[in-house]
């Protein structure tokens, strides 16, 4: 068997694909003169895809598993894994990828939105597999450490971001159900004694006939085992309103979802919202749309293509223009591509701090920039952003210039909490009873639903648990700053987790270095922890470590791309995310159509210090360490000589920034003295960097449109490679 590289870099999509494609030659030429190894493996959704599938395709077509091998690396001490930020496909993305490569000669099978026959289910559940966010949960088997490196933080203090400015008369609010929601009917417990093993979860129909909707589903001893549901009436009644309750005010209409994240549940929810805003067009047509291919789930532009195969498309279309409607918040009003249009284009995360960012703006159909009513269905979590809307509407704006940070520990180890529930999901078929059996035969948890409810269970572990805690110990004990475990005491899972927390920080002797707030309180403390210019860490559950390090990122630094992200693996390993940012699309077309990457690397940057040091620390691999703290420097360098691409073309841009950090990376390791052979290896690169600026600088170009990398899901290696390495000066260096 051939050795585990030292590092492994993710082969992923989009723009950090791209970027990929200029920076890891350089990251191999320097580590390569240390001895190190660096392997990649691809993750990405075509990747993905086509290994899937490898009785449909041709012996050099086919690709190996590197998710399922990367999932078990990650469970060995010796894992050391760069993981860049990865698509979690909607439906629409995944059919356009699979049309990509069946375009290329791969030839798989159409994705089945109506699967009928069992062939047809079977290749259905094998793409769902790979839908949403299939790869994080299975890479992260430790908990999160997210926060800014002090350089980055000092940075963006001295730099600011533009940033909107928020008035007290603004009328941006969230909107959210009042009853009927997850968060009214959850229900928690955790397991002991002969609860543990394997349960069951059933159906029982008000007939009594029980449907075992999941047959072994196993509960260890000290799991917290969570089950609610979301009413579909409800839900459907508060989305009629929601919309009626826009027009009132005479703001724009804008959904907030997770649907890749929640690829079960926020899809469904997210169907809802499409024919709630259709409303009587739906009443009337939604069977015959339905017929015609058309799901709501999928989003209006599903529904709107279903529609104009349809005999009577141009009346449907009237009767949808007719409609009274407020105004739309839009993705891409040039596009005329609306909130509703695709579930994957508006992800909560990031979408939510666009807005707040933004002074509470966004922009209607018609290109102008308004208020918005930012509809969360669910309660749990909707707090924290209509508690920074009522903060920003008191206080305004945040000053990026003297607010302090705040940064996140995160319970996500082992599909930690609802980002696991994807198995455990059910629309509930019919009137009837939900319920978790456990291996004794107990019912630990039911609820009666009605057809069309949304009900899932999730749990989160004992040793995750207990890791998160001493985690947060750890962080806290090490800045000394206020630290809030963002749990509400009056939500049923939450409790649950308390009852872990309060005896392990008492058994410590560290109770009061520590506060529990509610969401919305803990929102309302850190805010005015940083406004003051001091520090916070969040300790959140799964969820809240999805939104937080979006949400502060982006208000403090301009983007979520620049953090540190670690992850602790629990077995020993060690896994540096890049950012916590997306994978940016637009920045792809920009390339294509510009030839300007803006794609900001500095996620990259941070997280290779982070490696090379783990692998220093953790196989005593001295030249690592010269290595990575040099990178920490070339980072360092980037940031103080604003070498950061810029947003327009004709501008330095990602390529660039590239070629500073090989430069500063080089100077400062011709520049160390605690390894002569790798001062002595990188002097003559370093001067060849410096004298070559000129030309190299100049061969980088940008903005010579347009650029061709072969692919969007899936580049021509060489085509990249051509874009993203222009310069034959710098590569005849690193040759
Ligand atoms: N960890 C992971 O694997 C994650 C994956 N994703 C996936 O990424 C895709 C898009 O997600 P979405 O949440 O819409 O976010 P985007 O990738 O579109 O990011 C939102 C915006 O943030 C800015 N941004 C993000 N990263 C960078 C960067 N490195 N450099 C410069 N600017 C940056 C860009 O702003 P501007 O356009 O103004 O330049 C971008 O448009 C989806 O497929 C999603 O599933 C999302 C989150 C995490
Ligand atoms: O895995 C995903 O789809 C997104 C993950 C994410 O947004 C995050 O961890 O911050
Ligand atoms: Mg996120």
């Amino acid at each position: 068997m051939s050795k585990t590289p030292d590092i492994i870099y993710t082969k992923v999509d989009e723009a950090p694909e791209l970027a990929s494609a200029s920076f890891l030659p350089i990251i191999r030429a320097f580590a390569g003169a240390a001895g190190i190894d660096v392997g990649t493996k691809d993750i990405s959704l075509a990747g993905r895809i086509i290994a899937t599938f490898p009785e449909f395709l041709k012996e050099d077509q086919r690709q190996s598993d590197d998710l399922a091998e990367l999932g078990q690396l990650v469970k060995t001490p010796g894992a050391n894994v760069i993981k860049l930020p990865n698509i979690s496909a909607s439906v629409p993305q995944l059919v356009a990828a699979v049309e990509e490569l069946q375009a290329k000669g791969y030839a798989l099978p159409d994705y089945p939105e109506d699967p009928q026959t069992d062939d047809e289910k079977a290749i259905r559940a094998r793409y769902d597999a790979i839908k949403g966010s299939a790869v994080n949960p299975v890479l992260r088997e430790g908990n999160s450490d997210r926060r800014a490196a002090k350089a980055v933080k000092n940075f963006a203090q001295k730099n600011p971001h533009s940033m909107g400015t928020w008035s007290s008369e603004s009328k941006t609010k969230v909107s959210s159900m009042t009853g009927g929601d997850f968060y009214a009917n959850e229900k928690s417990a955790t397991i002991i004694g002969a609860q543990a093993g394997d349960a069951k979860i059933e159906f029982v129909a008000a007939d009594g006939t029980v449907t075992v909707l999941k047959d072994v589903w196993p509960l260890e001893e000290g799991t917290v085992a969570d089950a609610t549901y979301m009413s579909a009436s409800d839900l459907a009644s508060f989305l009629a309103a929601s919309i009626e309750d826009t027009k009132a005010d005479g703001t724009m209409y804008s959904l907030h979802m997770k649907a890749t994240m929640m690829k079960v549940s926020d899809p469904i929810i997210f169907g809802h919202a499409v024919k709630a805003w259709l409303g009587p067009v739906w009443d009337a047509h939604g069977d015959a749309i339905s017929a015609a291919g058309g799901s709501p789930n999928s989003g209006l532009a599903d529904v709107l293509a279903a529609i104009d195969t349809m005999p009577n498309a141009d009346a449907i279309k009237a009767d949808i223009d007719a409609l009274d409607r407020p105004s739309m918040y839009m993705v891409d009003s040039d596009k005329g591509i609306t909130n509703l249009h695709v579930p994957s284009d508006v992800i909560i995360d990031a979408s939510m701090p666009a807005v707040i960012r933004a002074g509470g703006k966004g922009w209607d159909e018609t290109g102008a920039k308004g208020d918005a009513n930012c509809v969360i269905p669910d309660r749990c979590y909707s707090t924290i952003y209509d508690e920074t809307i009522n903060f920003f509407k008191a206080n305004g704006a945040l000053d990026v210039t003297t607010a302090g940070a705040v940064a996140n520990v995160g319970l996500m180890a082992q599909k930690a909490e609802e980002y696991g529930s994807h198995p455990t999901t059910f629309e509930a078929p019919a009137k009837g009873v939900m319920r978790i059996v456990l291996a004794n035969g107990e019912t630990l948890h039911s609820h009666d639903v009605d057809a069309g409810d949304i009900w899932r269970a999730c749990t989160v572990k004992k040793a995750p648990i207990e890791n998160w805690i001493e985690l947060a110990m750890d962080r806290q004990r090490l800045t000394g700053t206020e630290a809030i475990f963002w749990l509400d005491a009056n939500r049923a899972h939450d409790a649950e987790l308390i009852k872990y927390v309060k005896p392990a920080l008492e058994a410590a002797g560290v109770a009061d270095k520590f506060q529990t707030m509610a969401p919305r309180e803990a929102t309302r403390q850190s805010l005015q922890t940083i406004t003051s210019g001091k520090d916070s860490i969040a300790i959140t559950g799964n969820v809240l470590r999805d939104y937080l390090t979006d949400l502060f990122p982006i208000l403090e630094l301009g983007t979520s791309a620049k953090m540190l992200s670690i992850v602790k693996l629990m077995k020993g390993g060690g896994l540096f995310e890049t950012g916590a940012g997306g994978s940016a699309p637009k920045h792809v077309q920009q390339l294509h159509s510009e030839n300007h990457l803006r794609w900001d690397s500095m996620g990259e940057f941070c997280a290779l210090g982070e490696s090379l040091n783990f692998l220093a620390d953790t196989q005593g691999n001295a030249k690592a360490g010269v290595l990575g703290v040099a990178a920490e420097a070339a980072t360092q360098g980037i940031l103080d000589d604003n070498r950061s691409p810029g947003r327009k073309a004709g501008q330095p841009d990602n390529r660039h920034s590239h070629y500073w950090f090989a430069r500063y990376w080089a100077d400062a390791l011709a520049a160390q003295s605690d390894d002569a052979e790798l001062a002595a290896h990188f002097a003559p690169i370093a001067k060849a960097l410096a004298d070559g600026e000129a030309a190299i600088t100049a061969e980088l170009g940008s903005g010579e449109a347009p650029a061709d990398t072969g692919g969007y899901f899936r580049n021509d290696d060489e085509k990249a490679a051509k874009v993203m390495r222009p310069s034959e000066t710098l590569n005849a260096i690193f040759a």
